[in-house]
């Protein structure tokens, strides 16, 4: 359908989005994937979630990724985390090989990671006390963080008394606390009905404009995916391999407008084609079984 409308190549880019990816590029790399590879054993023999997957991501620049099932999104994030290892290859985090997990790797998920028995502030508080902070610090600091994501008036709340979106706040508030070099995002807003997910779009990008950190956020959402990001990173499956990396044509700031804009529907039929191809089979044909006596004709 995309494809037959009138739409600019989504390699064009209008003067003052060039020269945005130019001051990018002129920054420097804080995460460095090096032909990160993983193997897994099964039963069925060796399978390669990761082959060679190579990439940079510069310091403030917003990164998603996203492709089929199957093609180690979750992986990959794993071992950025240094929750798991690579076969062969190496993460670089400053320059630095990531061995293990790390307060300069903040994490958010989709499940809400919240201590349950502690309130907002405390929540928020708990990582750079572990730290050493002095609590008076500590909680000067987290009210600003809290006030950043706009929840100061449910500081002393405990996580059952928010909704699902102000909780991914607070997570978002916890995770920069530690001032993290980048904030690791595992589908943080798939939970979260349409209206929050876009709303919660909306006040990422807001944090991110004020805090200096890099973000790299994987997703399944092809609009979230074009939206929030400075480039896509669109992988493969099977093994999985990064597909290409897409410099996101469409102007900042941001805004829900921009989804109609020829440059944005441009990119997303561009990944649309990248993680289904044209001929692939998108629906299995179920087999035919009557569980109960179909005495109506409901088609
Ligand atoms: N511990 C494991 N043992 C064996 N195979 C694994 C293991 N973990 C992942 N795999 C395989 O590696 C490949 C990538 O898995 P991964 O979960 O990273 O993909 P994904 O993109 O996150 O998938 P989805 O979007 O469906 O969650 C898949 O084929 C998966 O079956």
């Amino acid at each position: 359908m995309l494809q037959q409308l009138d739409l600019p190549s989504y390699k064009e880019k209008e003067p003052a989005v060039a020269e945005r990816f130019e001051r990018i590029y002129a920054r420097p790399v804080v995460l460095e994937a090096r032909s990160v590879s993983r193997q897994f054993e099964s039963a069925r023999g060796p399978v390669d979630a990761l082959r060679d997957i190579n990439f940079n991501v510069h310091r403030r620049e917003f990164i998603t990724v996203i492709g089929p099932s199957g093609c180690g999104k979750s992986t990959l994030i794993r071992i950025l985390a240094g929750l798991d290892h690579p076969t062969s290859g190496q993460i670089l985090l400053d320059g630095k090989p990531v061995s293990g997990p790390g307060p300069d790797r903040g994490m958010v998920f989709q499940g809400y990671t919240l201590f349950p028995w502690l309130t907002v502030k405390k929540n928020v508080m708990f990582g750079p006390i572990s730290k050493g902070l002095g609590p008076t610090r500590a909680e000067q600091d987290a009210m600003q963080w809290i006030q950043m994501v706009g929840l100061e008036k449910f500081a002393d709340h405990y996580p059952h008394q928010l909704s699902g979106g102000m909780r991914q706040r607070v997570a978002i508030a916890r995770s920069l606390a530690n001032q993290p070099r980048i904030l690791l995002m595992d589908e943080p807003f798939g939970a979260l009905d349409a209206q929050t997910r876009s709303q919660m779009q909306g006040y990422l990008q807001q944090i991110w404009q004020n805090v200096d950190v890099t973000i790299l956020f994987i997703t399944h959402d092809l609009d979230e995916a074009v939206y929030l990001a400075d480039r896509i990173i669109v992988l493969a499956a099977h093994p999985g391999r990064v597909n290409e990396i897409i410099e996101v044509p469409v102007p900042r700031p941001r805004s829900p407008q921009q989804f109609m804009d020829p440059r944005f529907l441009a990119t997303r039929a561009r990944i649309s084609e990248l993680i289904h191809p044209p001929g692939e089979h998108r629906e299995e044909k179920l087999p035919l079984i009557r569980m109960t006596l179909a005495t109506d004709d409901v088609l």
